[in-house]
Parts: structure tokens; sequence; C-alpha cells
């Protein structure tokens, strides 16, 4: 059975309220409408949008009282890879622009909505496309689905992304398992976690050094390795950049340089998100495109369509591989 959940099946939309959160309040810590800017009277500090525990809460009970479903998993369906949510089975659907508060998907390649359903046996919720900087969302806003995730019950991530590779080993069409990322983003001041903590959440300072969970890494390449595709799943570090312009030659030498594997537009903030409150993380990347290091090779400019289309391509091996990770991760949340 397939249900999708319409907006008259919702009985109240929150709507957020415009709060400075330096005008005090219990939390200070209030859902906005928009991105605010304070005047330098007011102490020249641009707030970005954040949503409250509260609002949170209501998006993930709203979800619940929807669905039987009580998944302990949440997947984040990249460019391309959205059909991975096609997978599930018995499903109960959310339309985005349907769930209160929620955002809407403006990128080709993510559909956008929430999936709730089984891979195999294995209940999950599953986004069919995430939200990005460049849409004009904030980092606070684009990975809010996670504390939602978090908030309905789960306990892990698996963040899924499209990435350009800068390793030379890697191929078109072959997975990177996230060991670690960069976060250039973070490096300019820039986080989902900006702005008043709510502990409810998870603490100010949360460490990110066992960011991605090194057992799934293992997991997933023995699983990798089963699959008989182990020569195409690589281990490597992801970088986010702000988008939507793909790179120079010169921005990518550069990362290349700092030691990334696979560049993209994505996924860093989510997996912030994710350690604050305490999920464990497991990601990976398809490589849709090789990234330019050389000036001649003007033939291989990166392109979204290549991007979606690599996606799709690889879409049956992403879920098979997807699918038998979610299968361990369950068993072994079975067995504690
Ligand atoms: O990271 P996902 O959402 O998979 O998508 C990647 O593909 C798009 C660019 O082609 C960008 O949005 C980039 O982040
Ligand atoms: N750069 C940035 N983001 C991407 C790329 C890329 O080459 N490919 C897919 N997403």
């Amino acid at each position: 059975m397939t249900g999708t959940i319409t907006a008259d099946q919702s009985p109240v939309i929150v709507k957020h309220t415009k709060h400075r959160t330096n005008s005090g309040g219990s939390t200070g810590y209030i859902a906005q409408e928009q991105n605010e800017t304070l005047d330098a009277s007011d102490g020249a500090h641009v707030l970005e949008e954040a949503y409250s525990y509260e609002v949170c809460k209501e998006i993930a009970d709203y979800l619940s009282e929807r669905t039987a479903i009580r998944p302990k998993i949440g997947i984040i369906c990249g460019s391309g890879l959205g059909s991975l949510a096609d997978e599930l089975t018995n499903t109960d659907i959310f339309e985005y622009e349907n769930i209160p508060n929620f955002p809407v998907s403006t990128v080709e390649g993510h559909v956008g909505r929430m999936v709730f359903g089984y891979l195999g046996d294995v209940p999950v919720m599953a986004m069919q496309g995430r939200f990005h900087y460049y849409e004009g969302y904030g980092l606070a806003k684009c990975s809010m689905p996670v504390r939602v995730m978090k908030l309905v019950g789960c306990t892990h991530l698996i963040a899924t992304n499209a990435a350009g590779g800068l390793n030379h080993k890697f191929k078109v069409g072959d997975i990177m398992v996230v060991r670690d990322h960069v976060n250039m983003m973070g490096f300019a001041g820039n986080s989902p976690l900006q702005g008043p903590n709510d502990p409810r959440f998870g603490p100010r300072f949360p460490p990110m050094t066992r960011a991605y969970d090194a057992h799934y890494i293992k997991t997933a390449k023995k699983i990798a390795k089963e699959m008989k595709i182990g020569s195409d799943v690589h281990e490597g570090v992801y970088t986010c950049l702000g988008g939507p312009n793909y790179e120079t030659v010169a921005e990518l030498r550069m990362l290349k340089t700092l030691g990334i594997d696979a560049v993209g537009m994505s996924t860093v903030h989510e997996v912030v998100t994710a350690r604050h409150c305490d999920l464990k993380v497991f990601a990976f990347s398809l490589i849709t495109n090789k990234c330019s290091l050389d000036y001649d090779s003007s033939d291989d400019d990166a392109n979204h369509e290549e991007v979606v289309t690599v996606g799709k391509n690889r879409q049956h091996i992403c879920a098979q591989f997807t699918r038998r990770i979610v299968q361990v991760i369950s068993d072994e949340i079975s067995n504690q």
C-alpha cells in the first residue's frame, strides 16, 4: 500500500515568528521567515534562518501522526539518486509543499518529498530531494530535516550525494565512501549551528573528529567486495562549496592540494547537524564527473545534466549498496 498524505490532512500550520535572537525569550531561538539583517546599532549581525526545537518537533509529530512507520534510519538522496526512495515498499509519502514549515526543492533531480517505507524489511525515512545553500536557503534550513529525523526517532543518518572526483583514481560512476570532510563554508564562518545553541539538540561545541562512523566505513567496503564492486568503491574526503557555479581549475587544484578527493555542494552541514544531535553517520558520494585540473580539457566541463544522468545510470548499484548497509545497521540496532 502506498499513501500520499495531502495538505488537507494537516490540522495546524505553524507560522514562523520573526524574532531577533538578541531580544530575549526563553531560548532566544525562534524560527524566522527570512534572513533578517540587524543594523549596526543592533550589533551589525546577520542572522540566519533557524528552526526552534518546538518547530522541528511539530514537523516530526506532523509526520509521525500520519504514518505508522517508525524509522531508526534517515536517508538523504543526492542529485539523480532519488530513485533510491522509489525502492521503498509500503510507503507513506509527504510532498514537501504539504509539510508545515518545510522548504520546497527547486533543483532538477530532487523531487521534493519525504518517503516513509521499508527498504527490504527495514523501516526508513528518505528525503527524495535535499535543500542547498545556493537555492537561497540558510545552512540551518538546509539541515533542518536532519533534526526532524532525530525527533521522529532516527538514530542513524545515511547521506548520499553526487560529486566531482578530484582523486585521479576515481572514475565516473564510482562510489566514494566519505571518510571525512573539510568544512570550507565553516572556514568562512557559516555553520548550520550558528546562533544560540539549544542543548536539547546537542552541545554548543560538538566534536567532529569522528564525524563518519569508522565501523560503517569498514562495513561498506566489505559489502562492496561482496557485491564484486570493490574496485569501484573508494574511501575519501569530501568538501562542500556554496555553488551553484562549478569550480575553476585553480580552485580544483587548490582543493586537491588540500587532500580533498571529491567536491560537491551539500552534505557537510547535514553531517555537522547530525553529529550535533548525536546521530551516527554514514555517507557516500557517487562520482558523477571528473574535475578538470587542466585548462586544455575544455570538453569535460561539469554540467548538471551529466550529474543527473550518471546518478540515474548508477541508481541500481547505489540502491543495492544502500539497502545492504541499511540491513547491517538495522541488525546491529536490533542486537543492542
Ligand atoms: O549534493 P547533491 O544534492 O547530490 O547535488 C550535487 O549536484 C549538484 C550539481 O550538479 C549540486 O547540488 C551538488 O551538490
Ligand atoms: N563540483 C561541485 N558539485 C558537484 C560536482 C562538481 O564537480 N559534481 C556534482 N556536484
